[in-house]
């Protein structure tokens, strides 16, 4: 580990500073395209227009034989497309592959300036992150880089989730982290072969209620997915970094994926993956807070003046803590309404009805 002194120094000579702030930019989906493939690539256009990452993913999911494809394509679609204010992220081939090397030599040579974050798969620990760093760096000087790339670990091994905390303060390019739980789920040998969400035999039951083990005993299904979250999220926020729930594989049950998300969300995650379009507005709708939750954030705020002592609004008791709970919320809705006018006129209208 470096020394805190060093922790903001670049790594090569010639080398962007290293942010000491990661921005936090409305990130509510990371949408994933192959550009490798032509259908997909033509809605990049399109899709600029509506998401709020777009990532060109190099990894799995994308065949082998495409894998040269995919690169020189992220770089053709990079350079022609204007993103306007939506960022362009990357996943790169995991780092004992045979692609990684030209993965990060290409992209941050041709097209480093565009691109505002690199994901990368499979992190182990901090030592994963320190070998990206410095490459980064030397590329980045290489190519005349003012501004520094960013870096995403996916949590997709056992020993990342046991490392995560060191993983998210391995540098200062950290930017978050995502839940991997196809590869996470291999890893550590669960049971399921979904991609993400539930499993119905994972599960608690209530007690019996006679001497029949079976009758009127109702069960329910549980979050596999909730320790994992719950620790990238402490994570995540000890160092200053954001989390983001990862893929659901099954694009037709548009109902659990909304609950999925919803659960990521609630428990502070800032963000998901979309991999088809049908989960964009899924995530758009789970990710920014409802109008009536931003109308009450607000009006709290405001009847807590300068945020110390007790008062009762509606018949419930709010204090430091709990303003501190709704500017978490009310932040993220200015953040987002910047973005977004439809919400900033939701918001808007929802807190005058509140105040009113
Ligand atoms: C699921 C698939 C095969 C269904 O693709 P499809 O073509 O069968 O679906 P469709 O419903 O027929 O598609 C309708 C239209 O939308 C297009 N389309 C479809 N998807 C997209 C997209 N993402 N972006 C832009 N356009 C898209 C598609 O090309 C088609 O265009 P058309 O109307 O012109 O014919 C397809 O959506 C897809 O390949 N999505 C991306 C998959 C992906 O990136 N997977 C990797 C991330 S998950 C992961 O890696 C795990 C993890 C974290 O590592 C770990 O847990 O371990
Ligand atoms: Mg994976």
């Amino acid at each position: 580990m470096r020394s805190p002194k060093d922790f903001f120094a670049p790594l090569a000579v010639g080398a962007p500073d290293p942010v000491r702030e990661i921005p936090a930019l409305p990130s509510r989906m990371i949408h994933f395209f192959d550009p490798s493939n032509a259908k997909m690539a033509a809605k990049v256009p399109d899709l600029a227009k509506k998401v709020d990452v777009l990532l060109g993913n190099l990894e799995d999911a994308v065949r082998a034989d495409r894998k040269e494809a995919a690169r020189q394509g992220l770089v053709e679609i990079a350079k022609a497309t204007d993103f306007g204010s939506t960022q362009l992220w990357t996943r790169i081939n995991s780092l004992d592959s045979p692609w990684v090397l030209d993965d990060l030599i290409t992209l941050v040579t041709e097209i480093g300036d565009k691109l505002d974050v690199i994901m990368v798969p499979k992190v182990e620990g901090a030592q994963d992150i320190h070998y990206v760093d410095r490459l980064l760096a030397q590329l980045e000087a290489r190519a005349g880089l003012r501004r520094p790339l960013l870096v995403h670990a996916i949590l997709e091994t056992a020993s990342g989730v046991a490392n995560v905390e060191e993983i998210a303060g391995a540098s200062p390019r950290m930017q978050g982290i995502s839940l991997g739980p196809a590869d996470l789920a291999a890893s550590r040998r669960m049971k399921t072969t979904r991609v993400g969400g539930g499993h119905p035999g994972y599960l608690v039951r209530t007690d019996p209620v006679g001497e029949d083990l079976h009758e009127g005993r109702t069960t329910y299904q549980q979050d596999l997915w909730h320790y994992t979250v719950a620790r990238m999220v402490d994570a995540c926020a000890m160092h200053g970094i954001l989390p983001y729930y990862g893929p659901f594989g099954d694009i037709r049950d548009v109902v659990a994926c909304e609950d999925q998300f919803r659960n990521a969300f609630l428990l502070g995650c800032v963000g998901t993956w979309t991999l088809h379009p049908v989960q964009v507005d899924i995530a758009k709708r789970v990710f920014s807070p409802e109008p009536k939750d931003v109308a009450w954030a607000r009006k709290v705020i405001a009847a807590m003046g300068d945020g110390t002592g007790a008062v009762m609004i509606d018949g419930k008791m709010q204090d430091d803590a709990s303003v501190k709970q709704c500017r978490v919320v009310a932040e993220l809705a200015d953040k987002l309404a910047e973005r977004d006018p439809e919400l900033k006129q939701a918001y808007d209208e929802a807190t005058k009805e509140a105040l009113a």
